[in-house]
């Protein structure tokens, strides 16, 4: 088998990415931000409170003739940005761009903080990590890529996310009209559940490539690069103005300040994230100041290559074993 799906961007900053789903029978569509972050697939649903749904679709299984609910099973997840939900689980059918999967764990919200409620256009997540950090308790429950991986004509699932345009999640095939060149593949290592790779080095605008070990994961679920303060600053330094705010959270700087462009390695390869990806956002509607798309990890305790990388690059995730991860140019 193989699917294939669209990763529509939410705003005009991208900084999330959303995608259809259908859940049991009658199909129910929502649209789920695909995480390969973490690994729940969670919904909101009729079990959510109406004062903390503003608009997003829910699911209802029991107007599904194929959910079961798992009795006695719960789940709660509090993300890095300190979002949070929490609720039941069913099983239900579930299919993403054609790729069906019968026995879908379906974790339904009977909490969301308020972020996700004020997120109107995510209605839930479905997570690309490793099943290990499924949060469901007494017994966790696999992701769709795992439930799916068998019956796929490859293990493998690859990301095609666009700067204010519609990419691509292919499950079970790697699209060669997608990317150009080879694709580099490294190693992962899949502690503590992530898609953990090393990258080989950076470089600042049109200076020298620094070769180090750069090791973090590649995660779709996250709108920004967070980078070790060293190489964020050596960045910062050549855009004018720029400040590490602690009242953003963050690197700032004047929307008119000329930006570099950032390039990291995988293996021998060089992938160049454009400027225009790194001046994320005006800090607020109509702002001169901006927001860097290139912030410090210090505070996160891990690297992480999210949207503003992803887009730069084809990225296949290989769910071998031991699993891969591959990047190529596009
Ligand atoms: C650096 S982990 C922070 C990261 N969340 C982000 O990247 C959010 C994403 C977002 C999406 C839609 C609306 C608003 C924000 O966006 C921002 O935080 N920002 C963008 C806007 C910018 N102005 C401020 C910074 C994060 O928890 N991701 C998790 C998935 C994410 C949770 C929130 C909803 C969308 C999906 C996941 O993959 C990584 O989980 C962990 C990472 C590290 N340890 C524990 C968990």
């Amino acid at each position: 088998d193989t699917g294939s799906a669209a990763a529509v961007p939410i705003d005009d900053v991208d900084i999330a990415y959303v995608t259809p789903v259908t859940i049991g029978t009658p199909p129910q569509t929502l649209q789920l931000d695909f995480d390969t972050g973490s690994s729940d697939l969670w919904v909101f649903s009729s079990h959510t409170p109406a004062s903390q749904v503003r608009g997003q679709e829910i699911y209802s299984p029991n107007k599904s003739s194929t959910a079961k609910l798992l009795e006695g099973h719960t789940w709660s997840i509090t993300y890095g940005d300190g979002s949070a939900s929490r609720g039941n689980v069913y099983v239900d059918n579930f299919t993403v761009g054609g790729l069906s999967v019968a026995q879908q764990a379906v974790q339904t919200a009977q909490q969301v903080s308020s972020s996700f409620t004020s997120e109107t256009n995510i209605d839930g997540l479905l997570g690309l990590g490793f099943s290990t950090l499924n949060t469901v308790s007494p017994k966790s429950q696999l992701t769709f890529f795992d439930n799916a991986k068998a019956s796929l004509d490859s293990p493998v699932f690859t990301v095609d996310l666009k700067a204010q345009a519609a990419g691509t999640y292919d499950f079970g095939f790697i699209d060669k009209a997608k990317y150009t060149g080879e694709i580099t593949y490294v190693p992962v290592n899949t502690n503590p559940g992530y898609w953990t790779f090393t990258s080989s080095g950076y470089a600042v605008g049109s200076g020298s490539f620094s070769s180090q070990s750069i090791t973090g994961i590649a995660d779709t679920g996250t709108s920004l690069v967070y980078l070790p303060t060293a190489i964020v600053t050596a960045y910062y330094r050549q855009v004018s103005g720029a400040t590490n705010s602690r009242n953003y959270g963050g690197y700032v700087f004047p929307c008119s300040s000329a930006l570099p462009t950032f390039t990291f390695g995988v293996g021998d390869a060089r992938f160049t994230i454009p400027s225009s990806y790194i001046s994320y956002s005006p800090i607020a509607p109509g702002s001169s100041t901006c927001f860097g798309g290139l912030q410090s990890s210090s505070g996160l305790g891990i690297n992480i290559w999210g949207d503003v990388a992803l887009k730069a690059a084809f990225v296949v995730f290989n769910g071998a074993n031991p699993p891969t991860i591959g990047w190529a140019k596009k």
